[in-house]
């Protein structure tokens, strides 16, 4: 009777534990302030720096001097402390810990609230505030809550045009935005094993838009493979009876394209009841939908043909990007009339590279279209990565199944 975050953090629901953290991770904007807080306490070590990360992620290359200062501060703190660094470039945060850092079984913080990306691994992932991110510097663990978890059960494949990110709209429309607060959410079922790495990322990088701390799929062949590639050997994890508050399904089968409208997560509706609706940018990429999978599929689409919106484009990590360029990927994408951004959040928190103005209408694959965060008094559309190829070529929003 023992759900997967029970297992990890070794205890039962409700309970507090203080545990060792196998990773610790933030970025360039809450590093800074993590440093802040960890220099305030009288930090001047971290206690395990071989499993403490920064990944310059958030606003990539620096847009101005204040955030070069700031960035220059935090590097020059992070090689002296022998922190593993990942500068302007490599990527965003949760992407880079899921390309071989992060491993099943982890206690992993991040100081970011996606870090529950990485429950994709069957680790427990999640989010912490730079305050606790400079406390766990200090003594290289934290205190936690075990969570009550939801169950996501998904039957069937995934067909068509029908992505990940699909039923992980229709998964947070079904919880609501803090339909799963304080508690984790584990997905199971013949669907979630027939999903790729890349698509698990996706539906745990969205656990947090229904409150959740941790969204977690079971380590399995599926996530064996991936590592393998990557040259790490891992466990498997099987279901130990767990008991569980309360259960969703979804049939992947039976869904279709989706869009959450603006300004809230949850209110997946199909795309064909928005179609038509006129765009003024498409964005693709982030930490829910800039993999390589993601930027193929939308390649696959605007290949040999042109944009007709104006279609900001921007690999997650390094990798991504490397592997995009010599599969060819990246020119049909360029070709397409699509402009293309350094590896990082790009857009997606508003700070640069894609701002929208007052009264714009953007459609993107991130996972936040939260009033005014991609442009003041703009509105914002979520989508997959296919629909966004499929209406950028349109100009207005459409269905990749009517493409
Ligand atoms: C800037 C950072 C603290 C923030 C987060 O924690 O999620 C950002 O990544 C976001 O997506 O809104
Ligand atoms: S890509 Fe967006 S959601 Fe992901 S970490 Fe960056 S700003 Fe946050």
């Amino acid at each position: 009777m023992t759900t997967l975050s029970e297992k990890i953090l070794g205890g039962r629901e409700g309970s507090f534990v203080d545990r060792k953290v196998d990773r610790a991770f933030a970025h360039d904007g809450t590093g800074v302030l993590a440093l802040d807080s960890f220099r305030k306490m009288g930090g001047e070590r971290p206690e395990n720096p071989d499993n403490i990360s920064i990944i310059y992620d958030h606003i990539v290359p620096a847009n101005n001097s204040t955030t070069a200062d700031l960035q220059h501060e935090l590097r020059n703190f992070s090689k002296d402390a022998g922190i593993n660094f990942y500068d302007v470039g490599c990527g965003i945060c949760h992407q880079v810990m899921s390309e071989g850092v992060c491993r099943p079984g982890e206690i992993v913080v991040g100081a970011d609230s996606h870090t529950c990306t990485l429950g994709a691994f069957g680790a427990f992932a999640t989010g912490v505030g730079a305050t606790d991110m400079a406390a766990i510097w200090e003594t290289g663990e934290t205190w936690f809550k075990v969570p009550e978890t939801i169950q996501v059960n998904l039957e069937g494949k995934l067909t068509g045009h029908t992505e990940a990110k699909d039923a992980t709209l229709e998964y947070i429309r079904m919880l609501g935005m803090d339909g799963a607060s304080y508690m984790a959410l584990e997905f199971t079922g013949s669907g979630a094993e027939s999903l790729p790495m890349e698509g698990r990322l996706t539906m745990s990088n969205m656990a947090i838009e229904a409150g959740a701390k941790a969204g977690l799929f079971y380590s399995d062949k599926v996530t064996a493979e991936y590592l393998a590639h990557l040259g790490i050997e891992s466990e498997r994890q099987a279901a130990e009876n767990p008991s569980y508050a309360k259960e969703i399904d979804i049939d992947l089968e039976n869904l279709s394209p989706m869009l959450a409208v603006p300004h809230r997560v949850d209110t997946g509706v199909p795309v064909e009841k928005y179609a038509g609706t006129a765009l003024d940018q498409v964005f693709v990429g982030t930490c829910t939908n800039g993999r390589y999978e993601d930027l193929k599929r939308f390649a696959d689409i605007v290949r040999g043909r042109t944009v007709k919106v104006r279609t900001v484009v921007v690999p997650a990590s390094r990798s991504v990007l490397e592997k995009a360029v010599s599969t060819g990927i990246l020119l049909d994408i360029i070709q397409a009339g699509c402009a293309i951004g350094t590896p990082g959040c790009g857009p997606c928190l508003g700070m640069h590279m894609g701002v929208l103005g007052e009264g714009e209408v953007g459609l993107s694959t991130a996972n936040r279209n939260f009033k005014n965060r991609m442009g003041v008094g703009a509105e914002y559309y979520l989508c997959s990565p296919s629909t966004a190829a499929a209406s950028a070529l349109a100009g207005e929003i459409r269905s990749p199944e009517e493409n």
